[in-house]
């Protein structure tokens, strides 16, 4: 048997939070071990971000063409080859994947162990039989599509996010069980890429959003063809003849769709089993490994970030927990995990971002203090894509401060940094108001938005009144 390794650091886990936290610890000169029992760079680069932004690309290029018209270019309908999209699509994370690549890190100085990885005692994880007792660990292991109890689907062929993007022919009739982020950009991609979409949601669409922001993406994707059916309540599904058959109900009856390819996008399964986590003396529930507010768990070794930590389920989340949990590991410094700051997109087009708080939320939190917003249609820019559709909303606490923020519609993702800054940074309305945003740009909007809380005072009568006084001393 191979001698124990005895590393200062164990990651558990190749995705976007294990491989931050590899990185980031041997770059400070730190002796890592990472242990991964898939394909580097986890579900981000394989089977979710990239695959699914490349494929809203070539669904985004469809639609430019179909819209030309509207600027004078006259290009008809898109031959799309639908195998060549997927060509693409595998050639973006090919494009990427030398980033998060064995060779990569080993040239970083860490030890990468292609294996399974289990805890054996509280202090011993065993990689395929390799033991590893490192000072701390760092368990990365993420999350895989939660397959819903419907009747008939064990026996029924369906799709997830890791296999759908190795589907190289077009799916004639896509159902799509779930109308979250997920649901949503797969529906849009697919329906521009030529396929029938139909999506099956069991409350409302994009519901985790504020319902103001997120029905503009709702209409959009409606108008394009997708057949978007909200309260329905998936109840069986059956190996039809040309492909899966769906049965579901809603207030108007029970329904049976036949579908050429099925979709599942319910929501994500914790990866916990098989992790020797009870052996480790670490706890867990269904939602993944309980931590403490410096993302420590139940065993004062082992730290958990990303997806399996509980939180909210995003690339740039893991990668801000790995950063955090650095500093207790490596510079002993205390942390504390904040939620109330981040940012998500959902990349359909429109684009849906959301940083902190929503209205609803904030209300709810007794926080809440205002509301502004702007359109898309007072945007000069936007005027001239020819994209007036969207509003950005600041959510507004005492004295003007910037707690949250929402904005629908073109590049909304974009504009959504500077939304997490200011919401990260606790910035006012003030500081808004006062930058300077070059002209003509989307981001305006947030500038625009910032003056209409300003709105009040200019018909203020004392106010009125001292600029009347002073216009008198020339
Ligand atoms: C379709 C889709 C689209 C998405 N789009 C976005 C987006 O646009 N923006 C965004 O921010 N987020 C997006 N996400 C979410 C994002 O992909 C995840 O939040 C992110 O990948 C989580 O990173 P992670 O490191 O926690 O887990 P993962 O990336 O899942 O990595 C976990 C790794 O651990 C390995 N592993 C598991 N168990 C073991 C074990 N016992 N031993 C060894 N290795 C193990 C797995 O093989 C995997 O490689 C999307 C997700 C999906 C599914
Ligand atoms: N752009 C992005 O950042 C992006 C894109 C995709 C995924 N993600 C991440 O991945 C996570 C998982 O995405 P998701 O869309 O699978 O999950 P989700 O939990 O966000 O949405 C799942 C949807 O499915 C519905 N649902 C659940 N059970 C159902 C059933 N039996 N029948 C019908 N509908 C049902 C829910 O009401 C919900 O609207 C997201 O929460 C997000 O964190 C992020």
């Amino acid at each position: 048997m191979a001698p124990i390794l005895k590393p200062d650091l164990c990651v558990i886990g190749g995705g976007s939070g294990g491989l931050t936290t590899a990185a980031a610890a041997a770059a400070f000169g730190v002796d890592v071990v990472l242990v991964e029992r898939g394909k580097m760079g986890g579900d981000c680069l394989n089977y979710g971000c990239v695959p699914s932004k490349a494929l809203l690309a070539a669904g985004k290029h469809a639609a430019a063409i179909r819209e030309a018209e509207r600027f004078g270019i006259f290009a008809g309908e898109p031959r799309i080859d639908f195998a060549a999209v997927k060509d693409h699509v595998r050639g973006v994370i090919a494009a990427i994947a030398p980033n998060d690549s064995v060779e990569r890190f080993e040239s970083l100085g860490v030890t990468v162990l292609q294996a399974d990885a289990s805890f054996v005692d509280e202090k011993t994880v065993s990689a395929g039989g390799q033991l590893v007792q490192a000072r701390r660990f760092v368990v990365a292991t993420g999350s895989s599509p939660l397959v819903p109890p419907i009747e008939g689907l064990a026996e029924t062929p369906f799709f997830t996010n890791e296999t759908i993007f190795d589907l190289y022919e077009r799916p004639d009739h896509l159902v799509i069980v779930g109308g979250g982020p997920i649901g949503m950009e797969m529906a849009q991609a697919h329906r521009r890429l030529g396929s029938k979409v139909t999506v099956l949601e069991g409350g409302t669409c994009l519901g985790r959003d504020d319902p103001e922001l997120a029905a503009p993406v709702i209409e959009r994707l409606r108008e394009e063809g997708v057949v978007v059916r909200d309260f329905a309540k998936v109840l069986a599904v059956a190996k039809g003849e040309a492909g899966p058959s769906i049965t579901f109900e809603t207030d108007g009856g029970r329904e049976t769709i036949e579908a050429s390819h099925l979709l599942i996008a319910v929501g994500r399964a914790a990866n916990v089993d098989g992790l020797g986590l009870d052996a480790a003396g670490i706890d867990y529930t269904a939602k993944g490994i309980t931590v403490r507010h410096d993302l420590r768990t139940t065993n004062r070794r082992v730290y958990a970030v990303g997806d399996i930590s509980g939180g909210p389920q995003f690339t740039h989340v893991a990668n801000y927990q790995a950063g955090l949990v650095l500093r207790p590991i490596l510079f002993r410094l205390p942390v504390r995990e904040r939620r109330d700051h981040l940012p998500h997109v959902t990349f359909t087009d429109p684009e849906l971002g959301q940083v902190g708080p929503t209205e609803a939320e904030a209300k709810a939190s007794g926080l809440l203090k205002d509301v502004v917003s702007w359109p898309y249609g007072e945007n000069d820019r936007a005027q001239a894509e020819r994209r007036t559709g969207g509003q950005i909303k600041l959510v507004l606490g005492a004295k003007g401060k910037i707690i949250g923020a929402g904005v629908v519609g073109l590049s909304a993702g974009e504009i959504t940094n500077m939304l997490s800054l200011a919401v990260g940074k606790a910035m006012t309305v003030a500081d808004l108001r006062d930058f300077i945003s070059p002209y003509p740009t989307l981001s305006e909007i947030g500038k625009r938005a910032a003056t209409v809380y300003y709105r009040p005072y200019t018909k203020k009568a004392l106010v009125r009144g001292a600029v009347r006084l002073l216009s008198r001393f020339g």
